[in-house]
């Protein structure tokens, strides 16, 4: 197989990818892959790079390295690339006189793609009206309204950029139910960026940590299930626990300390007290450690 058609065998491939803005550098010849029938977590601290690398992806700022999305290259072939990719773009972009059912309307003529009834579907579960204006709309409702627009587009890349900032927990988690039951199958692949880790988790197959300008983690979920173990050491056993190299230590209540290891077998583990896998938030936490420093 050549190297071309390498690439092209994943929704997205990205090598020594890098951006600059100036002195800034916020993609730093990094590169990963993803495959179709994913749901991807992108997930990084404030300015790691998250949306300019889905800018970079979605054509709508150059960059060097070679990168492809669907088999194209976003600089070149973008018009091609969106007949197959949705993203949410600032949710400012719908016009404050539009009524409700004028978005729809409008969404529905432009995309072949849009599903009026799925878009109705969403919508329903909203206390959106069909002749409100946008200008009448809340924050969240306006980003309710942007998302049943989007979501009823059948694409096979949606990417999602901060998808739920500023919705309540109700609607966040409806929005991620529905994502997963109406909306994604094996032939589609989502991308989602969020500070919400706690609240995509469940739904993520596979998750990437950012860190300034680089992926420092990739993996699928259940391989990260299998590489962190969090272990809850007893107060006389810290010494031994710390000897293996815990990536990162918590004080917890009651004179107990939470380690997190990085390749050791639980059963090494288990030893020095109660052990489990750890949750997103806290495997971020642990690998960020020291990015405002
Ligand atoms: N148009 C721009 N001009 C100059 N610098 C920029 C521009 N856009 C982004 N940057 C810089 O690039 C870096 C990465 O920004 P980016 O928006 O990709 O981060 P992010 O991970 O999406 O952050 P956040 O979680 O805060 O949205 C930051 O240092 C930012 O200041």
């Amino acid at each position: 197989m050549t190297a071309a058609t390498a690439m092209s065998d994943h929704v997205v491939s990205a090598r020594n990818l890098r951006k600059a803005y100036k002195a800034t550098v916020a993609l730093d010849n990094t590169g990963f892959r993803i495959d179709s029938g994913k749901i991807i977590g992108l997930i990084g601290p404030n300015g790691a790079g998250k949306t300019t690398a889905l800018k970079a992806m979605l054509g709508l700022t150059p960059f060097e390295g070679d990168l492809k999305v669907l088999g194209r290259d976003p600089r070149t072939q973008r018009d091609e690339l969106m007949n197959d990719v949705c993203f949410i773009a600032d949710v400012a972009v719908l016009p404050r006189w539009i009524r409700v059912k004028e978005a729809i309307d409008f969404v529905a003529g432009v995309h072949p793609r849009f599903d009026r009834a799925r878009c109705e579907r969403f919508l329903a579960n909203t206390q959106l009206k069909p002749r409100q204006r946008v200008r009448e709309l809340s924050k969240g409702m306006i980003v309710q309204l942007h998302l049943a627009l989007v979501m009823a587009i059948d694409a096979k890349l949606l990417v999602l950029d901060e998808p739920t900032l500023g919705l309540d927990i109700l609607y966040r988690k409806q929005f991620y139910q529905r994502l997963l039951e109406d909306y994604f199958d094996e032939q589609k692949t989502i991308i989602i960026t969020t500070h919400q880790v706690e609240e995509v988790e469940h739904i993520l197959t596979d998750v990437m940590f950012i860190r300034a300008g680089k992926i420092v983690l990739d993996a699928p979920m259940d391989a990260v299930g299998e590489r962190f173990v969090e272990v809850l050491v007893d107060g006389n056993r810290l010494d031994d626990a710390r000897a293996l190299g815990p990536i990162d230590e918590r004080a917890l209540p009651f004179g107990k300390t939470m380690m997190l290891f990085d390749g050791l077998p639980q059963s090494q583990l288990a030893v020095f007290g109660e052990t489990r896998t750890p949750g997103l938030a806290d495997l971020f936490v642990a690998t960020m450690k020291g990015t405002y420093a």
